[in-house]
């Protein structure tokens, strides 16, 4: 490892250093067990630990004044970036509320973190950190729980089956085309549960997903909402989901997916929300005519990935990614269409506060760069008790939605932090 002076003695700012490392450990096994920020896939991503400094925002606005203020925080750093990639020198991780208006979002500017991007891997420390002892061998993970116990959240199945129902009866009266309504499960463990047991086999189970840890907030999530690098844009929208199964009946539900009439005008709904609101910002926007699958170890997905080119000039040619993100959340993947009535049915059906999960979870850069997936797949940490914790799952009700169907959606779904967590 090479290292950089971490302070300039002529500095009165907080000083950010970025130095390559020779090695390449393993993002994951870094991290502390408090305090444990994550964007990680296939072995590439940031991990981050420390608070040099946070914000937690909410209200009317929330996203334009953390625009602004990671703005103001990153102009008014002394910083020497020795790698200069997307993602090294001074970074924010961020957890936003699925409704930033009414919850709240939380951005931590970590002390330090490890990042790596093809075969650059580097360590950017924040302040007075002595970068030796960050990459001093993690200890070994505790065992698993010897026991989990779980118990239904606000609405048991029967009731959330006929929240699913009443929301279809919604959309054969022509009130709204989709919505997607959540469940909740709490877990109990009867040991404290470890952020980075759960971080390493998510990651494992799951490559093609993003294993995220925000504030409490963990998951595998295969969505990605908005990619920014420079001027170019990606993302990754997924609706409609089916079940694995063994042998030929695997290859069976694939192709019955990719056939489903209901999944597809399911789909096409996430895609054009997502369409919509970024076509403004673009010159150019590239969508593949029809949806691929991705399969994922517990469910496949149809899956569409956009790119496009933001505009060089204007307001919107300035737009750093929260302010995309911004624009573009929540789409029908998670909210449903129209989505301010999606929106109401959500608030009237589901019966709990989504807080962060199914809002954008990612990093983004002093440039304005940087990733955010839709926190999905996830376990909310309790604060209260350190063997406690929240699943949540969600599926999109279209006309033709069967209840019974839905439920055992959730549960496919549920199953991917589960099994990270008895594992
Ligand atoms: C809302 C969730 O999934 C969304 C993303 C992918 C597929 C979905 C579906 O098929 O219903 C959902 O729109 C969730 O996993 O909690």
């Amino acid at each position: 490892m090479t290292a950089a002076a971490l302070t300039s003695p002529d500095a009165v700012a907080p000083a950010v250093t970025t130095v390559a490392l020779a090695d390449s450990p393993d993002l994951l096994r870094l991290l502390p067990r408090d305090g444990a920020l994550s964007w990680v896939r296939r072995g590439e991503g940031l991990v981050g630990w420390g608070e040099a400094d946070r914000l937690e925002v909410s209200g009317p606005g929330a996203l334009a004044e953390a625009a602004a203020w990671w703005a103001d925080r990153s102009a008014g750093l002394v910083v020497d970036d020795g790698v200069g990639v997307p993602g090294s020198g001074p970074v924010v991780f961020g957890s936003i509320a699925f409704d930033p208006a009414a919850g709240t979002s939380v951005f931590v500017v970590p002390e330090v973190v490890v990042g790596r991007r093809a075969d650059v891997t580097w360590l950017t420390t924040t302040g007075d950190v002595d970068p030796r002892e960050v990459l001093a061998a993690a200890g070994p993970l505790p065992p698993a729980p010897a026991r989990l116990r779980y118990a239904d959240g606000v609405l048991d199945p029967a009731s959330w089956c006929s929240a699913v129902a009443a929301a279809v009866a919604r959309i054969d009266d022509g009130d709204l085309a989709k919505v997607v309504l959540a469940r909740d499960l709490l877990v109990t463990a009867d040991a404290p549960l470890d952020p980075r047991r759960l971080l390493e086999r998510l990651a494992d189970r799951f490559p093609d997903c993003w294993t995220f840890a925000v504030d409490g907030l963990l998951g595998a999530t295969p969505e990605l909402l908005l990619r920014r690098t420079g001027r170019e844009l990606s993302a990754r929208v997924l609706a409609g989901t089916a079940p694995r199964g063994a042998g030929a009946e695997d290859e069976r539900l694939a192709v019955g997916l990719m056939d489903s009439a209901k999944d597809r005008a399911e789909h096409a709904l996430a895609v054009d929300s997502l369409v919509r609101a970024l076509d403004p910002y673009c010159t150019a926007l590239s969508v593949p005519d029809g949806p691929s699958l991705l399969t994922l170890a517990n469910v496949r997905h149809l899956a569409t990935d956009v790119t496009g080119t933001q505009r060089r000039s204007g307001r919107r040619g300035s737009a750093g990614l929260l302010e995309l993100v911004d624009a573009v959340h929540p789409t029908a993947a998670v909210c449903g269409t129209p989505p301010d009535r999606a929106a109401a049915v959500i608030a009237e059906l589901e019966g709990f506060d989504r807080g962060r999960y199914a809002g954008p979870v990612g990093w983004l850069d002093a440039d304005g760069d940087g990733e955010f997936g839709l926190a999905l797949r996830c376990a909310q940490l309790s604060d209260d008790d350190p063997c406690s914790a929240r699943l949540f799952a969600g599926c999109g009700i279209v006309a033709g939605s069967d209840p019974a169907a839905e439920l055992a959606e959730t549960q496919s779904k549920f199953a991917a932090v589960q099994a990270a967590l008895e594992s």
